[in-house]
């Protein structure tokens, strides 16, 4: 039995990595910051610098960072990230941190320091072009959610990967942030008073209500694939070379449009937030058209990869029936525009707003970009039955933030 939890502090998280296996030397003197930026967790930042070795030791603590102990939050979060870290790194390898050691009691994972990467949505916000980044996320998304789907899988180990990331607290925030508060006038959200009338006109919105019920619904209720479960641009770090997907604490089996979906919402939350960044207009329009690119490249990238692991590696004759992968491709397309669209308001009304729109200083330029996400999030999940290719999701949203800006 190892010893009770306790969460760590810059010192007992240094003697904890003292007593790692084969890390640092013995006679290292370690330095150590608590680097956590996110919502949730601790994330301590280790380094020997006579060495040069650094790891990062994730841990969770049993409440929400972000609001404290009144927020109680389970401690079996860090064992679904440390176990979907590990699939991710057979399945995907290279596309994640590598995993040095897991501790179940002290709820932690010990992981590849990837300091010379940057956050994801920071760079962007800095309107830095990451090369790689469309094609490494297509084959994050096709090798992670074929790998762990019905169509690899033999019926039985499915079920007991089921089994294994059972994670109701996690998926209980999700479905109460993404799919209920924005929808009503909830004590959890948090907007800006510019908007209101914008957002008193969604909490009416009984058409868009039922859409989004049904999405909610397939987030509750398909067990397609194992997910990421919160694939933002803020758990995604980049260099120029490499891209490295972190934080799967949210993992669980659900409909694989759903990490399709947050990625694109991602991309659209910083679409619609460059004008009210610095910068000309054709800085503005060039780094645009890097996004919807992106967007764009990172579906046809992930198609064309699903297939090709679906022509290797299915075997049940039932999923080879002519069309079916078909069918499959199209209703992660036209699920990921409706995930991507509740992903966007809730970002915009709900607690936990994303820096993209949050670090635009001017209230009234924030709410022109705000005004814009809650067009382009509704008309994603009122519309998406008529999207049949990435082309159109793009097209669909492009051509809502042009208009709204020749209106404003
Ligand atoms: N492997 C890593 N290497 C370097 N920095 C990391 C690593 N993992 C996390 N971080 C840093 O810690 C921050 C918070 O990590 P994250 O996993 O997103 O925590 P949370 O679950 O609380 O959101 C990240 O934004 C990043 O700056
Ligand atoms: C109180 S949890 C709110 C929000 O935070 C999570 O993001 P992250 O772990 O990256 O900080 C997730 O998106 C939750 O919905």
């Amino acid at each position: 039995m190892g010893e009770a939890y306790q969460a760590l502090n810059e010192q007992t998280a240094v003697n904890y990595a003292r007593r790692l296996e084969g890390v640092f030397p013995e006679e290292a003197v370690l330095e150590n910051r608590e680097i956590g930026d996110g919502n949730l967790n601790l994330v301590f930042h280790i380094v020997d610098p006579a060495s040069g070795r650094s790891v990062i030791i994730k841990q969770a603590l049993p409440y929400a960072r972000v609001v404290g102990e009144s927020w109680p939050l389970t401690l079996d979060r860090a064992r679904i990230e440390g176990e979907a870290l590990q699939l991710y790194n057979q399945w995907a390898p290279g596309l994640v941190p590598k995993v040095f050691a897991s501790d179940r009691e002290q709820a932690l994972t010990v992981m590849e320091d990837l300091s010379d990467h940057i956050i994801l949505r920071k760079g962007m916000i800095g309107r830095t072009r990451y090369p790689r980044l469309a094609e490494d996320m297509a084959a994050f998304l096709a090798r992670t959610l074929f790998f762990s789907s019905e169509y690899a899988l033999t019926p039985a180990e499915k079920k007991a990967r089921v089994r294994q990331f059972i994670n109701p607290e996690m998926c209980d925030i999700t479905e109460k942030l993404v799919f209920t508060d924005p929808y009503y006038d909830a004590e959890t959200n948090s907007f800006n008073p510019l908007i209101r009338e914008e957002v008193e006109s969604i909490w009416k919105n009984e058409g868009l209500k039922r859409e989004v019920a049904q999405l909610k619904e397939a987030f509750m209720a398909r067990a397609q694939a194992l997910l990421h479960g919160d694939l933002h641009t803020g758990s995604i770090m980049v260099t120029a070379e490499s891209t490295k997907v972190i934080d799967p604490e949210f993992a669980f089996y659900g409909p694989m449009g759903f990490d399709v979906g947050a990625l694109w919402a991602n991309f659209f939350l910083s679409y619609v937030s460059q004008e009210g960044h610095p910068g000309d207009a054709e800085e503005i329009r060039s780094y645009r058209e890097w996004i919807r690119d992106t967007a764009e490249a990172m579906w046809t990238g992930f198609e064309s990869r699903f297939r090709a692991l679906w022509q290797e590696h299915v075997t049940d004759p039932m999923w080879t029936a002519p069309g079916f992968l078909d069918d499959v491709i199209h209703q992660v397309l036209q699920d990921a525009a409706g995930f991507a669209g509740c992903k966007m308001m809730r970002r915009v009304i709900g607690l936990a707003p994303v820096a993209d729109l949050e670090s635009l200083e001017d209230a009234s330029e924030r709410a022109k970009a705000e005004k814009l996400a809650l067009e382009v999030g509704k008309a994603l999940v009122l519309r998406r039955r008529n999207l049949h290719s990435a082309e159109d999701v793009l097209r669909l949203v492009c051509s809502i933030a042009s208009k709204q800006e020749v209106q404003a």
